[in-house]
């Protein structure tokens, strides 16, 4: 992490602006496991009762979102922690997913983002970090109704469109869209919507890689101007910013 907040430092000196969204499941699902909770996961998604909601905003918006603004302060990052209000959400109802219906309990879908705050901070010349934990509001404007547990890349996303960035990062472990997932060395620089369609049909993109690439084509379509999935190692997001591609796949609007 330090690293990849070395490179934003950096950027940020260069005269980027940037939103740190972050998520924390790993850390989540080692507490609830601590704790002794039954850990669900459909598609990806937690299924968060009421515990593994105290526990996913402890472990996340406590002390995983804590943990990177600590880091990015030592990075030479101005970094400010904004929480819950800033990302706004409305309890998911039952769904169907993979031929089940499945209640996610207190997971959200976004319905809005304080982007006037973000704005606001940046102008002040401070970098928000922002955590998937929303509150909950059924109306944008009405009261609120506690929290809700929002995945991180969905956050990420939804906050690029919101703001209309050039560019989101998506920091992965495998460091990009392979053509063969199991050969780093294969990793496709440049990725257009048809042949990401096409990758995605033919199995080439497959398991957590699908969201990933459908959320960045969703991004690009609502204005965002380039999306990267990159890894997390030091200078990576700097050579990517510098060439799309250079690094990292890039997916870019037509
Ligand atoms: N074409 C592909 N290129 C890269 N990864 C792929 C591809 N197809 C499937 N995957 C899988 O997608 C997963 C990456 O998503 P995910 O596990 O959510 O990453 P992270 O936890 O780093 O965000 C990996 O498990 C990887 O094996
Ligand atoms: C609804 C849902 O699944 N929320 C995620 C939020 C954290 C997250 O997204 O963390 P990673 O980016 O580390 O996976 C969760 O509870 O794990």
């Amino acid at each position: 992490m330090a690293e990849v907040l070395a490179d934003v430092a950096r950027l940020v000196d260069a005269g980027w602006r940037f939103v740190i969204c972050h998520g924390g499941g790993p850390q989540a699902t080692a507490l609830g496991q601590a704790l002794g909770l039954e850990v669900a996961k459909v598609a990806g998604q937690r299924v968060t009762d009421a515990a593994t909601l105290e526990v996913v905003s402890q472990a996340i918006a406590g002390q995983a979102s804590t943990t990177v603004v600590a880091a990015a302060l030592e990075a030479g990052v101005r970094a400010v922690g904004v929480s819950a209000g800033v990302v706004q959400a409305t309890r998911r109802r039952p769904v169907e997913v993979e031929g089940r219906t499945v209640d996610y309990g207190f997971v959200g879908d976004i319905t809005a983002i304080d982007t006037e705050l973000l704005r606001g901070l940046w102008a002040l010349g401070r970098t928000p970090v922002v955590n998937p934990v929303a509150v909950w509001r059924g109306e944008a404007t009405g009261p609120a109704r506690g929290r809700l547990n929002v995945n991180g890349d969905t956050v990420a996303a939804a906050i690029a469109v919101e703001l209309g960035v050039d560019h989101l990062f998506a920091m992965t472990a495998v460091g990009g869209v392979l053509r063969d997932r199991h050969d780093p060395s294969t990793r496709i620089a440049v990725l257009d919507e048809p042949n990401a369609r096409e990758a995605i049909a033919a199995g080439v993109i497959a398991g957590g890689m699908i969201p990933k690439v459908e959320e960045a084509l969703v991004a690009l379509s609502r204005g965002v101007g380039a999306v990267h999935i990159l890894g997390a190692k030091a200078g990576l997001l700097l050579a990517e910013a510098e060439l799309p591609g250079r690094v990292g796949t890039a997916l870019r609007a037509e």
